[in-house]
Formats: C-alpha cells, sequence, structure tokens
C-alpha cells in the first residue's frame, strides 16, 4: 500500500507553488545567478523514514542553516559555559547581517552572522581548513552522508565578503573573536557553501529534534542537553527579526538560509525542511516559510499547541472489589503512554483519591513507553504509603521503566517487587503470606 504522506506533501507544494514573490540573494553574485524555480520539502520520522515530494533531492548551499548546527559542534567541543563568554542568546531583531553585538560586546546569538562568525572562530583547529574540516565532519555526521562545498558560491561569496570581513574585524577589535577574522570568515563561508538537499535538511532537523541521535546512522552526534539548547536558540532567533511571527504561525524551532532552505525541528517528533530560491526581505525563502507554516498546521507541531493526554495515562484500574479477582483480591492500575508530571498527576491521584482496600496492589508498566524522572518520584511517593498501609506492592515491568536503582534511590528497596504477570504476582504473594513475611 502506497503511505498517504507523499500525496500530502505533493499537495502542500501544489497549494505554494504558484507564488513567486521573494527576491533571489544578490549579495553573493553567484547566488543571485541560480534558478529560482526549484521548490522542494521533505520529513524526516525519527527513526531515519523519509519522505518528500518537489525538488527535495537537488542540492543547494546550506548558507545560513548550517549555524545552528556549527553552534551544536561549538558547545559540544567547548562547553556551553565557554561559547556563552562569546555569544549570547537573545535575538536581536535586526537583519541577519548586522552588527548586533550586546553591551558586553558579544555578538547577540549564533543564528546572526556576527555570531555565527564567532561560533565558527571556536572550532577547534588552528587554520580555516582546519577548523573547516570539522564543521563539515559534523554536518556530514547530521545528514548520514559526506558532503561537499560548492566551490564557486564560495569564491564569489569569499570575493564579496566586505560586510562580513568588517563584521570580523569589530568583533575582533572589541575581543569578541577567538581567531583571526580572515580565518574566521573564509571558514564560515565555506560552512555556508556545503551542498545539501531539502530531504538532507529533514534528517539534519531529525537529528536535532530528537536529543542529537542521527535518525539513520544511531550516532549519539550531541548530547540531549546540548540539543535541547539549541532548539531553544532556534526557536527564538532562527529567523531574524522574522522570530516573532514565526514563532505565533509555525511555532517550531527553525532555522533559514539564503541559499532558500529552511530546517526545522520538532522536538520528540519530526524533522522538515523546505527549499525554494526567492526570499521575503528578512532573507528567509517565502515558499518554505508557507510550506512550514502549512505543515505545521496540518501536523499539529505548533509548539504552543500540544494535545493533552495525560488523563489517558490510567488505561485501567481495578480496586475495591469484592469478588476475588485472579490475583486473589488485589487493586491493578495499568498505565500506558508516556508518563510525564501531567499524566504522573492524573495517576497518583487516581491511586489516592479512593481508599484501596486491597491487600496487593499492582502496578502494570508493560504498556508505558516512557516515565519522566518527576513521574517516577510522584509513583514512588504513593506506593511507599501503600507500603505503611501494610500492602504488598508489584511492578510489572518489562521494559525496565521502573527499575531497581530508582527503587532503591526512591527508599522502597525490598518493598516494591518486579513480577512478569498478575499471575507471579499472585504466586509470590502467597508464598510470602504462606511464610508469614511481611510485606
Ligand atoms: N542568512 C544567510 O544565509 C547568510 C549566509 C551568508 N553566507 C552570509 O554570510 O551572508
Amino acid at each position: 500500500m502506497r503511505s498517504p504522506i507523499q500525496p500530502y506533501l505533493r499537495n502542500v507544494l501544489d497549494g505554494i507553488a504558484e507564488r513567486r514573490d521573494g527576491a533571489l540573494a544578490d549579495y553573493i553574485p553567484e547566488l543571485a545567478g541560480v534558478d529560482p524555480e526549484p521548490f522542494g520539502v521533505a520529513i524526516a520520522m525519527l527513526d531515519g523514514q523519509t519522505y518528500a515530494a518537489g525538488d527535495a533531492d537537488l542540492p543547494f548551499t546550506i548558507q545560513s542553516v548550517a549555524k545552528a548546527f556549527t553552534y551544536a559542534l561549538a558547545i559540544r567541543e567547548r562547553g556551553l559555559d565557554q561559547v556563552l563568554e562569546h555569544i549570547g542568546i537573545e535575538p536581536s531583531g535586526d537583519a541577519f547581517n548586522r552588527i548586533s553585538v550586546d553591551e558586553r560586546g558579544r555578538p547577540a546569538n549564533p543564528m546572526i552572522n556576527a555570531g555565527a562568525i564567532a561560533t565558527f572562530a571556536l572550532v577547534p583547529g588552528e587554520t580555516a581548513a582546519e577548523k573547516f574540516s570539522a564543521v563539515l565532519g559534523f554536518l556530514s555526521a547530521c545528514a548520514g552522508r559526506t558532503l561537499t562545498v560548492d566551490e564557486s558560491i564560495c569564491a564569489s561569496e569569499w570575493g564579496a565578503a566586505y560586510r562580513n570581513l568588517g563584521i570580523a574585524n569589530i568583533l575582533r577589535a572589541g575581543d569578541a573573536l577567538a581567531a583571526e577574522p580572515a580565518v574566521a570568515v573564509e571558514g564560515y563561508i565555506r560552512q555556508s557553501s556545503v551542498l545539501v538537499t531539502t530531504r538532507d535538511l529533514a534528517v539534519m532537523g531529525a537529528t536535532l529534534a530528537s536529543g542529537g541521535v542521527q535518525p539513520v546512522t544511531r550516532e549519539r552526534v550531541i548530547d540531549e542537553e546540548i540539543a535541547g539548547h539549541v532548539l531553544s536558540v532556534m526557536t527564538t532567533c532562527g529567523m531574524y527579526d522574522a522570530a516573532g511571527d514565526w514563532v505565533s504561525a509555525v511555532g517550531i524551532p527553525a532555522k533559514s538560509g539564503v541559499g532558500g532552505g529552511i530546517v526545522g525541528a520538532s522536538p520528540g517528533r519530526i524533522g522538515l525542511a523546505a527549499f525554494s530560491p526567492r526570499l521575503d526581505r528578512h532573507g528567509n525563502s517565502v515558499r518554505a516559510v508557507a510550506a512550514c507554516e502549512r505543515l505545521s498546521r496540518d501536523l499539529g507541531l505548533h509548539l504552543m499547541r500540544i494535545p493533552e493526554v495525560g488523563h489517558l495515562a490510567v488505561r485501567e484500574a481495578i480496586t475495591n472489589t469484592s469478588v476475588e479477582n485472579d490475583i486473589g483480591n488485589a487493586a491493578y492500575f495499568r498505565l500506558q503512554g508516556t508518563i510525564d508530571f501531567v499524566a504522573a498527576e492524573t495517576v497518583v491521584r487516581r491511586m489516592s483519591s479512593e481508599s484501596v482496600s486491597e491487600r496487593y496492589v499492582v502496578v502494570d508498566l508493560s504498556e508505558v513507553v516512557e516515565a519522566k524522572a518527576v513521574a517516577l518520584l510522584m509513583l514512588s511517593e504513593v506506593l511507599g504509603a501503600f507500603c505503611s498501609e501494610g500492602k504488598y506492592l508489584y511492578v510489572i515491568d518489562p521494559s525496565g521503566i521502573y527499575s531497581a536503582d530508582d527503587i532503591d534511590a526512591h527508599g522502597l528497596a525490598g518493598r516494591v517487587q518486579h513480577v512478569a504477570s498478575w499471575q507471579e504476582g499472585e504466586r509470590v504473594a502467597r508464598e510470602r503470606t504462606e511464610r508469614g513475611l511481611e510485606p
């Protein structure tokens, strides 16, 4: 059977393709000559499956989309504190090519040119080539294939790099650039000239969306903490002076480039990308912005419009049964899904609201996908209270959601037992009772 997703993406393109407003970036001579018509869109699931339509496999220069990834690399190599010493994380409200520095002389954020040049300077290596090779290696690791450079666009931008060299010189004069201006700008321009496809960008977005694991190679390229930080800065600064519009209309951490590409990373969900060369006055692709807006709306990806699923956390609860059930008069709580704070609140409210008359309490976690630390803490509190009432506690936990270590850490060692099934719980409970053991 054919997946409905590919035709859907085709439909997204068809609805936007007639838009021809916007203009090519012309301050880079070679970019002014690219074909303005291509239009591609792609999404990548966190297991590496991709869906694409239009010109999604056509290569174009990554330009400023690289900034988000080089920033991740610099943090991985230097640590967040050192990177924050050099580059702020406040939206500048200015165009991407302005010398936006804060009162400490740091570039306002890493997503504008000033901040990206300072970020590139922090990448390990002495020369532009050494630093660039680390960047190319990282971009390739995120894309899951070896990326290359468009040499003619690179040379063209380097030949007209007056503004970026000016920015770098001012940063260096203010002690805010950790390399010689020419080294930082040369490497930064090479990084901007890396060729990617829309599909590559979607996969790279998925790498950030998954918390740092490349979905195809399964390589962990950055820590979850770093991924979360980068996504935050993309949310507030990734679309330059259109960030406010972007967050309200699309609500997905993203980064655009003057090559016409936009990468988006919907945390824990998907990576997405769109590409078309004509740009709006902010330097963001007109059609790619429109495509991302449509995807966000149709696929329900807006960060501020998360469906509330916590109320489904308790799938089944059997308490205060007068009849003997399978496990000899046990209370049974079957949980499901991802248990975060909101879900755990429904669980503990349910467990503690009624006085549970049964002597055995079974908590079945076999359909729980993940439990956050706060959820285990809350569950442990309630189980601890059951314990003090003299109940026997059993956990069915085939995928190790509530490990022996967690149980220990919450002071319930020896009081909560893992069992494979209801039946095993009953057997263990009977044996203990027969041997006169306390719960
Ligand atoms: N916004 C962008 O994509 C700008 C990148 C481009 N290489 C520049 O520095 O001007």
